[in-house]
């Protein structure tokens, strides 16, 4: 059996009376993108953070690499939140620092030439960033930590479409196969090409989870006709 990165086996979450989670069950495998799907509230950023250790889910358990989700699966999960977690201070040397002094497997190398490819300049102070180019520099942290699990919490959320293509091309450049990805979006059709599966999540349940190529063939649809389908009104 192919190695599993990130397990959820009924895991339930709640807000006080609100239910963000409902027994959620799913796996997903090794060297595998995956776009975590659903509209605006559907629970993408509840469940990404029980991944990173963030929150404890109200029932079930999750692990990732077939450990329980802890301190020590946090070693091994570089997780990219929706909301920036520089300070407006900082220039991306700074930015930069600390990540080298809080990740261990922070590769400072990787992260430079990802910069390049981000148009990033070290010297670049943090407030005078647009949205587009801080999402960028999000994205360069995160992604130049060696993990074996990548969550991406909205990573084009509000940018325009060229800073979107350029976000996904880093993506895709800088993926390295014996790791696994968790994406998460509204904004399918954008960036259904660079997913191997798709987990659509609707009010907190998990409606569906193939692989791409399955609804392209069996379904003969794009996964955003499909979304489209599912998440109908
Ligand atoms: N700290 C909180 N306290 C109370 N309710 C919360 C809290 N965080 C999230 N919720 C609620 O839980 C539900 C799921 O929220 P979550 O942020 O996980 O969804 P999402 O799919 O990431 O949404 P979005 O795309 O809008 O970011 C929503 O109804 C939200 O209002």
């Amino acid at each position: 059996m192919e190695e599993s990165l990130l397990q959820f086996q009924g895991i339930s979450k709640s807000y006080g009376s609100k239910k963000a989670l409902r027994d959620v069950t799913f796996d997903i495998g090794a060297g595998k993108i995956v776009g975590l799907l659903g509209t605006n509230g559907s629970g993408k950023t509840t469940l990404m953070k029980i991944a990173a250790g963030l929150i404890r889910p109200s029932q079930g358990t999750a692990s990732v690499a077939g450990i329980p989700v802890g301190l020590s699966t946090k070693a091994i999960v570089s997780f990219m939140p929706d909301r920036p977690l520089t300070e407006s201070w900082m220039k991306v040397s700074d930015a930069l620092e600390f990540s080298r002094d809080f990740y261990a497997d922070f590769d400072e190398a990787k992260a430079r030439k990802m910069l390049d490819f981000m148009n990033l300049s070290t010297r670049d102070r943090i407030s005078s960033l647009s949205k587009g180019m801080n999402e960028r520099l999000q994205l360069t942290l995160a992604l130049s930590r060696n993990a074996k699990l990548y969550l991406l919490d909205e990573p084009i959320g509000g940018v325009d479409p060229v800073a979107r293509t350029k976000i996904l091309d880093a993506i895709v450049e800088f993926y390295s196969e014996d790791s696994s990805m968790l994406i998460s979006t509204h904004l399918v059709r954008d960036i259904e090409r660079i997913f191997d599966e798709v987990i659509f999540i609707r009010d907190g349940q998990v409606v569906m989870q193939d692989e791409v190529e399955n609804i392209r063939i069996k379904h003969g649809k794009s996964v955003d006709d499909m979304f489209k389908e599912v998440f109908a009104e």
